[in-house]
């Protein structure tokens, strides 16, 4: 059977996407961005499901492999382990995909990059094989359960959860970040209302429901769809965020009247355009983000959001920006670059692209931009920290370093600024922690205030 032009493509851009990644270990989500836009809708959908399920169940796709071949997967090129992993994984993962399109399809992707013909043969062979057998192939969640348990992550990572931890937890952690998470949205208040966009998802057949943990989150549990193919996406009716990243930005309330918030680490503005909802009348939003497409998708935002008046977009860093002396600001939050180790359900290569060393580094950037905000809050001001981070030295230890130097900014106990649905978030020394056991995206966020009086 030959398969369909299209199919072929996606199927061709997954791979050349996972071998990019192999030999660079960059970030795949830029490599997918750039190659699947020459892909109809319905190819990207199905080359970023294959990219991101090979390196979520990657450990697993390879022990599979092992199993049909006494050929060694070390000695094999990044493209011939590539298309056997993301050949397995459409016949244990995708099963609306029929087994003959899975392997054939696979298959002539080789043929089509002129590949040798006894590597072709050799794929081939491994494919049906696996086919064949499938039906009494261990699946990944027994694989998860067994003893010791496969559970598709680095042995280093895991071992430093457990440290963190405990076993139970770690492990439920490494068992969430294997399958996709839900596509979770923050209502626009200012353009819309929970309960109609809920009604407008559902008028167009999308099953939707409220979150667990933030008032303002709407989950849609399978949506293979483009994001900007929603119902509402134009009007600006929604921003794409994870409960938990919702949760943190309620950090910087309570908010005086003609409040002036500064996000330090704008990115695509997840969070700015929150601010700039949550603000008090007459109140302003300077967003500072120094990347120039994180700036421009910024903008974007934005505009689409309609909060173009309330916030200013700055194309600069927080250093070059704290340099032009502005007006001291009521909140400096500072969502900084981390490791992102609480998000690698969204962003699986992150598990495989972090080395142990890499957490100094990191934190060094946080303590950094964090002494830097401080000096631009005001007298009583607050000063709101987040991460996307689990770890220990990007969150805790980054707190208790910046108040050696700055004891006047004391830690206040987030619970009474999170909803009662939250509470369970809150640590005992008052920060939000939030981990992908509770079925949320790890964030870590802690509010300091600044004691010096006016
Ligand atoms: C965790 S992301 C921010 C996510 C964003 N707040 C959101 O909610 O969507 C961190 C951002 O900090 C930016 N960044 C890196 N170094 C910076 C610096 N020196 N000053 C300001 N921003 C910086 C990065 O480009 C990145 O967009």
């Amino acid at each position: 059977m030959k398969p369909a032009a299209n199919s072929t493509d996606a199927r061709t851009t997954a791979i050349e996407v996972l071998c990019l990644w192999a030999t660079t270990h960059g970030s795949v989500d830029l490599f997918l961005n750039s190659a699947i836009e020459q892909l109809a809708d319905i190819d990207r959908g199905l080359a970023k499901t294959m990219v991101y399920g090979v390196l979520r169940q990657k450990e697993y796709l390879d022990y599979i492999v092992r199993a049909h071949t006494r050929h060694p997967l070390r000695k094999m090129k990044p493209r011939t382990l590539m298309t056997l992993r993301v050949g397995v994984y459409q016949l244990l993962f995708l099963h609306r995909i029929p087994e003959s399109a899975a392997v054939n399809a696979t298959v002539n992707t080789l043929k089509a990059a002129r590949q040798p013909g006894w590597l072709v043969g050799f794929v081939n062979g491994v494919l049906r094989a696996v086919a064949r057998s499938r039906a009494t192939l261990p699946t990944a969640d027994q694989m998860a359960a067994q003893e010791p348990p496969l559970l598709n992550h680095p042995a280093w990572l895991i071992e430093r959860w457990q440290a963190q931890f405990g076993r139970d937890t770690a492990l439920a952690i490494c068992r969430k970040n294997s399958v996709e998470p839900p596509l979770t949205l923050r209502v626009n208040s200012r353009r819309t209302s929970h309960s109609r966009l809920l009604e407008q998802l559902h008028k167009s057949g999308i099953t939707a429901c409220s979150g667990l943990y933030s008032p303002l989150s709407v989950v849609i549990t399978t949506y293979p769809g483009a994001i900007t193919a929603l119902p509402g996406y134009e009007e600006g009716a929604f921003q794409v965020q994870d409960e938990a990243a919702q949760l943190a930005s309620l950090l910087v309330k309570p908010l005086p009247l003609r409040a002036r918030l500064l996000d330090g680490c704008a990115g695509l503005g997840g969070k700015t355009t929150h601010l700039a909802e949550m603000l008090p009348p007459g109140g302003a939003v300077v967003a500072v983000e120094p990347d120039s497409r994180r700036y421009r998708l910024l903008r974007d935002n934005l505009r689409r959001l309609g909060h173009g008046q309330a916030v200013s977009a700055v194309h600069r860093d927080l250093q070059t920006y704290a340099t032009t002396r502005p007006t001291l600001f009521d909140v400096v939050l500072v969502d900084a670059p981390c490791s992102g180790t609480g998000v690698i359900r969204r962003h699986p290569d992150i598990r495989w692209n972090r080395q142990p060393e890499d957490f100094a580094g990191y934190q060094q950037t946080q303590l950094q931009l964090l002494e830097i905000a401080a000096r631009l809050v005001k007298p009583a001001g607050a000063l709101v920290y987040a991460t996307c981070s689990l770890e220990f030295e990007e969150n805790e230890e980054v707190i208790s370093h910046f108040q050696e130097k700055f004891p006047h900014f004391q830690v206040e106990n987030v619970a009474e600024l999170l909803p009662e649905t939250a509470q369970r978030l809150v640590t005992g020394t008052g920060y939000f922690r939030s981990s992908p056991a509770d079925g949320l995206d790890g964030f870590f966020a802690a509010r300091l205030v600044n004691q010096r009086s006016l």
